[in-house]
């Protein structure tokens, strides 16, 4: 079932807002202008004390920055005269989404939303003076607070359940980059059910208990994953109609008075199952090329990953002492290659500039392609020193090596690259506005550099 759209909720929430009398929720808004400070510092302090909760705090620079976001938050939400609705509804939505990229668990954001009304409820008891109604206003802020909270739960439950399917497509992925086994795997896993149905048919087993091929070791495989991570492949809904016409139509044939008609079925299910095995095959061979993960020109991985791999590392660096760092590559003024040589000529070069940084990484760091002529690069176990002197030297490997652009074409190509070290902060898109920035300051400086960040 659809959720209610921006709109919808927007209406929702004013309807809510409009229940209170403006004297009360002008004087909601006067408490708020006084005492933000102090729910914001209430908030975090609670919240600092509870060791899971801090995990995810403990940054100085998220409390240098939360506890200021908090107050606008809180200005925000109770202002009297709201503009836009539909923005004060987005506005939610983002921090939903950014607790799900930082995997916030949900009940540490109820929690803190508990502590933040208990906050409220006892100024306004200390405040509210008749004929201002202390309860009127807590059951306000109390809806209010609901309000905002339904609408981040839900922004964050949508952008959890996609990360959670890249985190699934990624371990696919990653599976499938040993293709051969996994073929061959899931081949003998379709042959086993085959044998103990044979097994159960030769035994006279009643139908009902004979194996079903959606619950079998194959089924399973590929009802929880293969269909999760090739959505929308066609071969998918093909090898779904099979598998169920065998457990649906072609074992309760089997239970037919005809022995023709028990043979036909034993001929349908033979049949099916080669049929699943060969469109499986089809969609495995072409998840192993080139479109499943990696990208098609340079062979790097494609950016769809780097949300999965970048919150694993944050997560490993927060669970031991190694740290990573992020390398932003571009190729420089690689718009006049095209414009002089020919489109060819740069994919060439970005090739083998592709084939340089992949052949300079270690085996558990990755390279991505970000597009265009801009790669990232994932170090890890490394430190300031280490990622500065693993920069300067693929510069210089790319600078001395001639890039054959095309037949008897040789060219000098440069790179930029920017580099930031992980600094604890929970949200992969603050390291990666850091390599940027890191990368615009060397594109600035001239090009051809280093810019540590
Ligand atoms: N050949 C080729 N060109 C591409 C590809 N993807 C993007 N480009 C081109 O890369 C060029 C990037 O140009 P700019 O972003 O202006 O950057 P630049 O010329 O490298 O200049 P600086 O980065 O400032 O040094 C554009 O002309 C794109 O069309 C590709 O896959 N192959």
């Amino acid at each position: 079932m659809r959720y209610k759209d921006k709109h919808q909720l927007a209406a929702e929430w004013q309807a809510l807002l409009e229940r209170t009398p403006k004297p009360l929720r002008q004087a909601v808004e006067t408490l708020v202008e006084h005492y933000c400070q102090k729910f914001a510092d209430h908030f975090y302090q609670v919240m600092l004390e509870d060791p899971h909760a801090s995990l995810f705090l403990s940054n100085d620079q998220v409390a240098q920055r939360l506890n200021p976001s908090m107050r606008r938050w809180l200005k925000a939400m109770f202002a009297v005269e709201h503009a836009d609705f539909e923005s004060l509804v987005e506005q939610q939505e983002k921090v939903g989404q950014v607790h799900a990229r930082i995997d916030i668990p949900v009940n540490l954001v109820l929690n803190g939303a508990r502590q933040l009304k208990q906050a409220f409820y006892e100024q306004i008891n200390a405040t509210f003076k008749s004929p201002l109604s202390p309860g009127d206003a807590s059951v306000y802020v109390s809806d209010h607070i609901d309000m905002a909270m339904e609408i981040m739960s839900h922004a964050y439950s949508v952008a959890s359940d996609r990360n959670a399917r890249t985190e699934e497509a990624y371990k696919l992925f990653s599976l499938t980059q040993s293709i051969g086994d996994e073929r061959e795997r899931q081949r003998s896993a379709l042959l086993n059910w085959e044998n103990a149905l044979m097994f159960a048919i030769a035994a006279q087993q009643n139908v009902a208990t004979l194996p079903r091929l959606s619950n079998s070791d194959f089924g399973l495989w590929y009802f929880h994953k293969a269909c999760h991570a090739f959505e929308g492949v066609p071969e998918i809904a093909t090898i779904s109609h099979h598998i169920q016409r065998v457990d649906r139509e072609w074992l309760e044939a089997l239970q037919h008075e005809d022995i023709n008609q028990r043979l036909k079925a034993l001929g349908e299910i033979r049949d099916a199952a080669r049929t699943v095995l060969m469109l499986l095959d089809n969609v495995l061979e072409r998840a192993s090329g080139l479109d499943a993960g990696r990208d098609s020109l340079t062979r790097l991985l494609n950016r769809k990953f780097l949300s999965v791999v970048l919150s694993r590392e944050i997560d490993i660096a927060r669970h031991s002492e190694h740290c990573f760092a992020l390398l932003m590559v571009d190729i420089d003024h690689f718009k006049s290659i095209n414009d002089t040589h020919g489109h060819d000529a740069g994919d060439n070069v970005l090739q083998q500039v592709a084939s340089i940084l992949d052949r300079s990484t270690r085996g558990g760091d990755y390279v991505f392609r970000m597009g265009g002529e801009e790669f990232l690069i994932v170090l890890v176990n490394t430190d300031h020193d280490g990622s500065r002197l693993f920069a300067e030297r693929l510069r210089q490997s790319v600078a001395k090596e001639p890039m054959l652009a095309g037949a008897d074409m040789l060219l000098n190509v440069t790179i930029s690259v920017g580099v930031t070290l992980h600094d604890g902060h929970p949200d992969y898109h603050h390291s990666l506005q850091r390599a940027d920035q890191a990368l615009y300051e060397a594109k600035r400086g001239g090009r051809d550099r280093v810019v540590v960040q």
